[in-house]
């Protein structure tokens, strides 16, 4: 293509010697129509920046054991930066494993029930690793339909054929495990999940792949710190340590930190560290996080009663709101339209209390919803004060 008709499809937002003209541009011309089209359906994203020292009653965090703050945890991270420095320097493979990398996967695979962990930079990329580096070819994916993201997005990239299951259909999973071809496959679920506040069969999943020679991933996301007394439902379903039952977690929730790990036997932790791109391609972990994320386990194990709190805040908000009462931190009201979930949070925000907001893409089924994040450090004032005004405000726009 030659310049002249180069500059030709440019079209109104450019001259012809290709310099933009004002008010228009390719770029506005391509996504300005995208944004109103959001816009029109009520389901355009805002940033909105937290200013330091905000005073708010927080139920849209996921910091579920309320040590984002605890000065056993800023300290530990401080110390980290002091000793390791502000970043971990390249990859895991080159020089980006510290001895706090090697001691947070030991200490995490040991208070889960599980042999091995490899940390990632997020959870998002520990389950980008694990089902591409599962994936391919001769795999098949069964997903329920409900997964994080960053499961589904694993699926796409994993060239593998996928099936979703209807949420939480064992029965559904069997027959697509039955009939495959393929000789490997992979169930993909969350332990609590992340929209419903739900949890999964795990026993009845856990025997269904075991059945048919297959792999149980259970992301324990919102399980971690939360279910099984802080040690999460694969855990408390005596399901740890199982060949078949593997598990991923993220560092950013119940341990206040930021990174994610996959759990299991040795010869997956030995296959991600060779395959998972990931992990190969992505520069480690700060120390920072890995030290802040020890220090956070190390409350967990010092103070089991934690998790307690967070059960009672949640029921106490699902009885406010009058929805079934949920099975970790997180309690879903589902709102009948993404305008009126908007208007509502907004109402709360004026009142002081934060609440989340789930809208299409961000929710399976469609239906939009306000998300509670039960908190453990919510003091009693704070509690009553967010089940007056929450309820109040589903109300008013209802
Ligand atoms: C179920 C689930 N899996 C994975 C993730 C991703 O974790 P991270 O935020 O550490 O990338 C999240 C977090 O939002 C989640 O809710």
């Amino acid at each position: 293509m030659d310049a002249q008709s180069a500059g030709d499809g440019l079209g109104a937002s450019s001259s012809r010697d290709g310099t933009p003209t004002s008010g228009s541009s390719v770029l506005v011309d391509w996504l300005a129509p995208k944004a109103a089209a959001l816009e029109s359906r009520g389901l355009t994203r805002r940033l909105r920046a937290r200013a330091a020292g905000e005073v708010l009653i927080d139920l849209a965090g996921n910091d579920y054991l309320g040590l984002a703050r605890d000065p056993r945890v800023v300290e530990a991270a401080v110390a980290a930066v002091r000793e390791w420095g502000t970043g971990a320097t390249a990859s895991r493979l080159v020089t980006g494993t510290t001895a706090l990398h090697a001691e947070l996967e030991s200490e995490l695979a040991a208070y889960a029930g599980q042999e091995t962990g490899l940390v990632f930079s997020s959870g998002y990329l520990a389950n980008l690793g694990v089902i591409t580096a599962l994936g391919g070819p001769g795999t098949l994916l069964i997903s329920d339909e409900h997964v994080h993201a960053s499961m589904v997005d694993a699926c796409r990239l994993s060239r593998s054929r996928v099936e979703i299951a209807p949420h939480n259909d064992v029965e559904a999973i069997g027959k697509a495990l039955a009939e495959r071809n393929e000789p490997h496959a992979v169930v993909l679920v969350e332990s609590v999940y992340s929209v419903l506040g739900d949890a999964a069969p795990l026993p009845a999943l856990a025997a269904v792949a075991s059945e048919y020679g297959a792999v149980l991933l259970v992301d324990e996301a919102h399980g971690l710190g939360v279910t099984g007394a802080g040690r999460g439902s694969v855990a408390a379903a005596d399901l740890a340590g199982l060949d078949h039952v593997i598990v991923t977690m993220t560092l950013s929730k119940s341990l206040a930190s930021q990174g994610g790990i996959v759990l299991g036997p040795p010869v997956l932790r030995e296959h991600l560290i060779n395959r998972a791109r990931s992990f190969i391609f992505d520069t480690g972990l700060n120390p920072a996080a890995c030290a802040a994320a020890l220090a956070a386990l190390q409350v967990l194990r010092e103070e089991p009663d934690r998790p307690n709190a967070i059960h009672t805040t949640a029921a106490r908000l699902a009885s406010a709101c009058g929805v079934t009462p949920a099975s970790g931190a997180v309690v879903s009201v589902p709102m009948p339209s993404p305008q009126a979930a908007v208007r509502a949070a907004g109402i709360c925000l004026s009142a002081g209390v934060r609440v989340g907001v789930f809208r299409p893409p961000s929710v399976p089924d469609g239906i939009s919803r306000l998300r509670l994040t039960a908190h453990a450090g919510l003091s009693g004032p704070d509690l009553d004060r967010a089940c007056e005004v929450i309820p109040a405000a589903i109300k008013e726009v209802s």
